[in-house]
């Protein structure tokens, strides 16, 4: 199993060509967050901004649009419950997130039901949080999963959800034949993070700590994943994944230096400087 570097990282976060605009750095749409979660999604498409996506659009509940904007107004907005405008911005973003604060209520299932439909194959889906929950609950659902650039991003109590492995029983070798059954990119979050790639080979992060355990970190990584799939499209999935589950937590380990909490609102104003940083030798 190969450990993540910086110096591996630092080879992805290419500087921005000088005659590059949004439209050259991602289309992410991120689908979630109902009447009680609004903050996760919220979380996510301030992560995906604040990392360097060109374009992001929230779809959520109306009930979220005025806190949504007043914490990134970059974002641009739908209501997920209006089918043909779901449809529309599934089928034109480069990435789509899908679960975050999504909930497991049946309006839920419909909106990943449109989200597997209308996805277009050659782009990436980003799978996480209560649409995890609704894909393990439904096998009809699982059977939408297109087979390739699919990332799914479980916390072990999710993973167990979706393999029936129990937590201890989550080791390298029933993660990697579970991942077989779905053929997604796979990256259980976890102290020490292990990421079992759709290519067959497994990463692992030596970065990253307990002053992560808040809510909403994990709808922060996903905004991040999401971001340097749109902006570094031209390098392996494997690395690119590999460079933002690294940059969360490098960043989390600076921060908490100086923190006993790494409040992830926090960390996503670090992330433009941070960054930066990974660039600057
Ligand atoms: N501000 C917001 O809007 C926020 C909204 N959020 C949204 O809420 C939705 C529900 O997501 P969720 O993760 O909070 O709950 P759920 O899916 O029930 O999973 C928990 C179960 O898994 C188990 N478990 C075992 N190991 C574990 C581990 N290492 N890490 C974590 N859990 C572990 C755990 O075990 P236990 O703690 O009981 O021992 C429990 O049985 C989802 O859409 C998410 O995006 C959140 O992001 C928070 C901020
Ligand atoms: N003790 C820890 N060590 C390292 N990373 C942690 C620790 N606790 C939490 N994290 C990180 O925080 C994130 C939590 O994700 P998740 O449980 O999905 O959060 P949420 O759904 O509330 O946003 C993951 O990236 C995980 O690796
Ligand atoms: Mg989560």
């Amino acid at each position: 199993m190969e450990k993540i570097t910086q110096q591996q990282v630092q080879a992805v976060l290419t500087p921005r060509p000088t005659n590059s605009y949004k439209g050259s750095f991602g289309r992410i749409l991120a689908v979630g967050g109902n009447e009680n979660f609004g903050g996760a999604i919220t979380m996510a498409a301030k992560a995906a901004v604040y990392s360097g996506a060109g374009l992001v659009t929230v779809a959520t509940s109306k009930d979220n649009l005025p806190a949504l904007h007043a914490v990134v107004p970059e974002a641009m907005y739908i209501n997920y419950f209006d089918k043909v405008a779901l449809s529309a911005a599934v089928a034109q973003a480069t990435v789509t997130i899908v679960g975050p604060g999504l909930g497991t209520s049946s309006r839920s299932h419909e909106i990943l039901q449109i989200v597997l439909t209308n996805f277009d194959p050659t782009h990436y889906l980003i799978v996480d949080g209560s649409a995890l929950t609704l894909l393990a609950q439904d096998p009809k659902l699982q059977a939408l999963l297109p087979a390739q650039h699919v990332i799914f991003t479980p916390h072990p109590g999710e993973w167990q959800r979706l393999t029936g492995l129990t937590v201890t029983e989550q080791d390298d070798v029933s993660n990697r034949q579970a991942q077989q059954r779905f053929q997604a990119t796979v990256v259980l979050k976890k102290y020490h993070t292990t990421i079992y790639h759709a290519d067959g080979t497994t990463s692992q992060l030596t970065v990253g700590g307990p002053a992560m355990a808040t809510g909403g970190m994990g709808d922060t990584l996903t905004g991040i994943i999401a971001a340097f799939l749109g902006q570094f499209s031209q390098v392996p999935l494997t690395a690119v994944v590999n460079a933002a589950v690294y940059t969360h937590s490098a960043l989390a380990d600076q921060l908490a230096l100086t923190r006993h909490v790494v409040v992830p609102s926090v960390l996503i104003d670090h992330l433009p400087t941070f960054i930066h940083q990974l660039q600057t030798p």
